[in-house]
């Protein structure tokens, strides 16, 4: 018998695992499709309830796509070791099939000892490469091998993506364990859920994806990605899909492929030059989604590690509560932090602008501003959300110190007070805070901090 262990891979098409695997059930025995829900990972400090939440939709859209090829999803609660020992025990399985995942350390660690239980049991383990992600190879700086991300994208435009809807695959699933889990004895995650929130589900993740999918959607997209007034409506906002794998980058890109085809066939020169050049400006934030993932591949030590700050600083706990709860009194700011207690989303200049004042103008260090983000982020993905963090808090490698200033983020993004009037109303009242510091005197000090601590560790 086979384990096809789904992690952050919630989909079946574009799924090389579960291919592979009922590819070798012929040799290697029947499949198990599993879920894991671990309590440590629930438990770990990015993990929310709104995460959980919509991982448990994606589940149920899963569970559905499985039973329309004649298969099941076995869900199981507890350590992935205790779980698999446990099922090893009963099914006597020879192989686990897996995507290899560039992942938080909790994770990573979680993956390392299943690897280690396997090799003791003399279980085949394998993990499937995704996402273009190359294991164990060192590449000094991923951005700079963008060619190599460019091949993978050109090939996966044309590829033809394997999908198992519409098959009937009844045969090839091992009989399904007699008995289920009950979700209701899952632990819950801390914190509360987004009522805003993307719902989870591949089905879900197809509407989204169709409403962005347009001609006229896609030329209007680099426009509308600074301000988040027009963001929310003009992104794709397909991020918590791809950091779930509900859908792949393959995909994704393929969708995109497809658009810019069938403008081909219709529509004036300068209409399909436009929609060319927006589609290359996605494709360029899928890169750039790759070039994190490899970063964090090379670099385990993203999350923990600091280059430019050997210690974190003393926190300053007034100041992370007010920029936590949306009361600094810089009224961008406190919008955005406000819209994304409702969202879970925001968009990345917004992003950038929350990080950069709180960890430059407010003095606070990156660790617990990257964390607090992790948790209201519905999207959080490791690689991404740590390599922003660490640039926008000046604190990474990147050669240039970008430093938002929240007052002319508000002026540029905000001009008309729109944003900050639907999503901070008290704003203008008596309830509203005075600005917790000086933005220029913040600025120049933050700056020359940030100066000094490069110069330090370049010296
Ligand atoms: C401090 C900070 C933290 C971030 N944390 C995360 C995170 O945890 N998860 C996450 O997916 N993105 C993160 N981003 C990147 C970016 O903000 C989001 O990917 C984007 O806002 C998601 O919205 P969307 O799907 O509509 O993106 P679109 O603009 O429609 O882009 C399509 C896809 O491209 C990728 N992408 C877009 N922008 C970037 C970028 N700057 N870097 C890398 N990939 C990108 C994402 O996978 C995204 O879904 C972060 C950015 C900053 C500045």
């Amino acid at each position: 018998m086979q384990v096809l262990w789904f992690k952050r891979d919630l989909r079946l098409s574009d799924h090389l695992p579960l291919f592979e695997a009922m590819r070798n059930a012929k040799h290697h025995g029947l499949v198990l499709p599993l879920y894991i829900h671990e309590p440590s990972q629930i438990a770990d400090a990015h993990t929310a309830r709104q995460h959980q939440l919509f991982v448990h939709e994606c589940l149920d859209d899963l569970k559905q796509q499985f039973a329309q090829v004649g298969g099941y999803l076995h869900e199981e609660l507890g350590e992935a070791v205790d779980v698999l020992a446990r099922l090893h025990a009963q099914f006597k399985f020879t192989h686990v099939w897996a995507h290899q995942e560039t992942t938080q350390l909790a994770q990573y660690r979680r993956d390392q000892a299943v690897a280690a239980w396997c090799k003791s049991m003399g279980v085949a383990l394998h993990e499937l490469p995704q996402n273009n992600v190359q294991r164990a190879t060192f590449m000094v700086n991923p951005f700079a091998e963008k060619i190599n991300f460019q091949t993978y994208l050109d090939r996966a435009a044309q590829e033809e993506i394997k999908n198992p809807a519409g098959r009937n695959l009844q045969a090839f699933f091992a009989p399904q364990p007699a008995v289920e889990l009950n979700r209701a004895t899952v632990p819950l995650a801390a914190g509360d859920d987004k009522p805003l929130r993307m719902i989870g589900g591949r089905a879900q993740a197809r509407a989204v994806a169709a409403k962005f999918f347009t001609p006229a959607k896609l030329r209007s997209y680099p426009f509308s990605i600074s301000s988040p007034l027009k963001a929310w409506s003009g992104c794709s906002r397909l991020s918590p899909y791809l950091a779930y794998g509900v859908v792949s980058d393959r995909e994704v890109l393929q969708k995109l492929n497809a658009l810019v085809n069938r403008v081909h066939g219709q529509g004036d020169a300068t209409h399909i030059a436009k929609v060319e050049d927006a589609a290359r400006f996605y494709v360029d934030r899928l890169i750039w989604r790759q070039g994190y993932l490899q970063q964090l591949e090379n670099h385990t030590g993203l999350e923990t590690d600091a280059f430019y700050c050997d210690e974190p600083a003393e926190v300053n706990e007034e100041f992370l509560n007010a920029w936590q709860q949306g009361r600094t009194g810089f009224a961008y700011v406190d919008a955005c932090q406000r819209f994304l207690q409702q969202t879970g989303w925001l968009n990345m200049r917004a992003r950038a602008t929350l990080v950069s004042f709180a960890c430059v103008q407010l003095g606070l260090p990156w660790q617990p501003v990257a964390l607090f983000l992790a948790q209201q982020f519905l999207d959080f993905e490791p690689a991404i959300h740590y390599g922003q963090v660490r640039i926008a808090s000046g604190t990474s490698h990147f050669s240039q110190m970008l430093v938002y200033d929240p007052l002319k983020q508000q002026a540029e993004q905000d001009p008309k007070g729109e944003f900050v009037k639907r999503w901070l109303p008290e704003h203008g009242t008596a309830n509203y805070p005075a600005p917790i510091v000086d933005n220029a005197e913040s600025l120049k000090l933050g700056k020359a901090r940030l100066h000094a601590m490069r110069q330090s560790r370049l010296d």
